[in-house]
Parts: structure tokens; C-alpha cells; sequence
């Protein structure tokens, strides 16, 4: 999908085609962060003096640094014009401000999803203990949060899409104006999507958790079950935790920023004389 098309950036199937793709992106994410140990010192402010003077932890000095590089190169990229005719609020481009005071969204949802992965994601997927390789675990927490973010994020898109669409911008420009946030949540809301989603993405883990031996077997292994021995499969990462993940944190995240970014829509933008009551 090209962003910088209106067309595409704004067709809904295609967005729900980038959410798709970005399960994908997740699910791989948290099978490599998976492979090294909790490395809890790695979380811990002021365990390491940096050379900025951070007083953050490893991982925040980690992405400050990382940030930093995204937003220069930024400035390189973005056009001069974004074509769209509506204000979007910024950043136009969803991407993991660090530190997290970043949106123009009541929430600060990239705390939120730092605060959610350190606490509920983590502990879940990774041996307890330090194994040593704090770079490669920093790296690869870095890779969850931006995929995370990127994700949550593309709910600005969404609910973009969902408010020109002609049949229900009504509706949205009259719940706008009486600030009815749970009206506004419950008419974004699909629960067939939803349901799919999880469907789908409990199938993905299933499968891209397996080891395949060269000839297309799954690898299993000798498991103790309630007191005998029994043939499971080896997984790289437990799909009710992926599923738990979206479940819980990244669908209602994503509907937050579709509410909250809704909600300022109509701000300085001149409602069209044949839609209004
Ligand atoms: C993202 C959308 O909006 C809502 C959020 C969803 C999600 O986060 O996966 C799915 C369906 C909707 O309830 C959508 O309609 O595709």
C-alpha cells in the first residue's frame, strides 16, 4: 500500500490488508525476543551510565538512541505537501516516539504499550533468568514496541477511512459534536472483524511457532502430562499468548486511537453545507 496515495491510504480494505500483514510482523517479532532470556537488568532505570546522561533504563537509553535516528532521517523524507485534504494530527506517520510524551491524544499510548509489554508480554514469552545478550534482547524489544506502535497507530487511518465514508459521516460529524465517546467507540467497533482476526491470528502462531524438519514434518517433543509421557509440539511462542496480546491490548489500543482521533476531526475542518442537519 502506497500512504502517500489517498486512495490507498484511505481504502479500508487495504488498511485491514496492512493489519494483516502486520500480524506477520508481530508474531515473528515476539518468537525472536522469545529466544534470549527475561534479562530483567536490561529494564531497570539507572542500572548503566549512558553517554547522553539518560537516567533511563538500557532499553529506553536504546530506543532514545534509535529514535533519534528516525526522526532525522524524517525530515529527509516526508514530502512537503501530505495529500491529504484533511488535517491529520501529527505525527502523520505512526512511528515510537521515545521518550513518550509524544501524541496530541489525551493517552499516551506509547507508555501504555511499553508499560503492557514489560509487564504483561515479556514475562510471558521469555525464560526467566539473564542469559548475557542484552544488546540482542534490547534489539529485538525494540522490533515488538515499533511493530506494536506502527500497529495501535494505523488506527488514526482507520478511523480516517471510516469517517468519509459517505453512508456513515453523518452519524460520526453528530457523535463528534456531542462528545459521545462511547457512541463513537461502539459505531467504529466490528466484531466480525475482530472475531476473524483472532481466528486467524491463533492459526498464524500456531503455525509460525512450529519447527519444520526438512522433509515438512513438525517438530515434536517428550512432554510429562499429568504424570506420563506424551508427544507435544515444540513452540517457539504460546498462541494464547499472541492471542491474549491482541485480545487485550492491541485491538482496544488501536479503537483508542480511532476514538481520539476522531474526536478532534472536526477541529478547524468546515463540514460540508450537504452534511449538515
Ligand atoms: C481496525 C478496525 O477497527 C476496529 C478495531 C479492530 C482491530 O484493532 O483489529 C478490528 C475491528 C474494529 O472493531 C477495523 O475496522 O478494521
Amino acid at each position: 500500500m502506497n500512504l502517500l496515495n489517498k486512495n490507498d491510504a484511505l481504502s479500508l480494505a487495504k488498511l485491514r490488508d496492512v493489519l494483516i500483514r502486520l500480524e506477520d510482523t508481530i508474531i515473528f517479532a515476539l518468537i525472536e525476543r522469545a529466544q534470549f532470556a527475561l534479562n530483567d537488568c536490561t529494564y531497570q532505570p539507572g542500572v548503566y551510565k549512558y553517554d547522553n546522561g539518560s537516567q533511563g533504563s538500557f532499553l529506553e537509553y536504546f530506543l532514545h538512541e534509535m529514535e533519534k535516528v528516525h526522526a532525522r532521517v524524517r525530515r529527509y523524507t516526508s514530502p512537503d505537501e501530505y495529500p491529504f485534504t484533511s488535517p491529520l494530527p501529527e505525527p502523520m506517520l505512526p512511528t515510537l516516539d521515545f521518550p513518550p510524551t509524544l501524541h496530541p491524544n489525551n493517552i499516551n499510548v506509547n507508555k501504555d504499550i511499553m508499560e503492557r509489554y514489560l509487564q504483561d508480554i515479556v514475562p510471558k514469552i521469555c525464560a526467566p533468568g539473564d542469559d548475557l545478550n542484552y544488546g540482542s534482547s534490547a534489539t529485538r524489544d525494540t522490533e515488538c514496541l515499533q511493530a506494536l506502535s506502527k500497529r495501535i497507530h494505523y488506527g488514526k487511518f482507520i478511523a480516517e477511512s471510516k469517517f468519509m465514508d459517505p453512508t456513515q459521516q453523518k452519524t460520526y460529524i453528530k457523535l463528534i459534536q456531542n462528545k459521545d465517546r462511547d457512541a463513537i467507540m461502539e459505531l467504529l467497533t466490528n466484531r466480525t472483524v475482530e472475531a476473524a482476526l483472532l481466528r486467524r491470528l491463533r492459526r498464524k502462531a500456531l503455525i509460525y511457532g512450529s519447527d519444520i524438519t526438512e522433509t515438512g514434518e513438525v517438530v515434536t517433543k517428550e512432554e510429562e502430562v499429568e504424570g506420563s509421557t506424551a508427544t507435544t509440539t515444540s513452540r517457539k511462542i504460546q498462541a494464547d499468548v499472541v492471542v491474549d496480546l491482541y485480545e487485550r491490548f492491541v485491538i482496544p489500543l488501536t479503537k483508542e486511537v480511532e476514538v481520539e482521533y476522531l474526536l478532534r476531526r472536526l477541529d478547524g475542518w468546515q463540514i460540508p453545507e450537504d452534511t449538515e442537519n
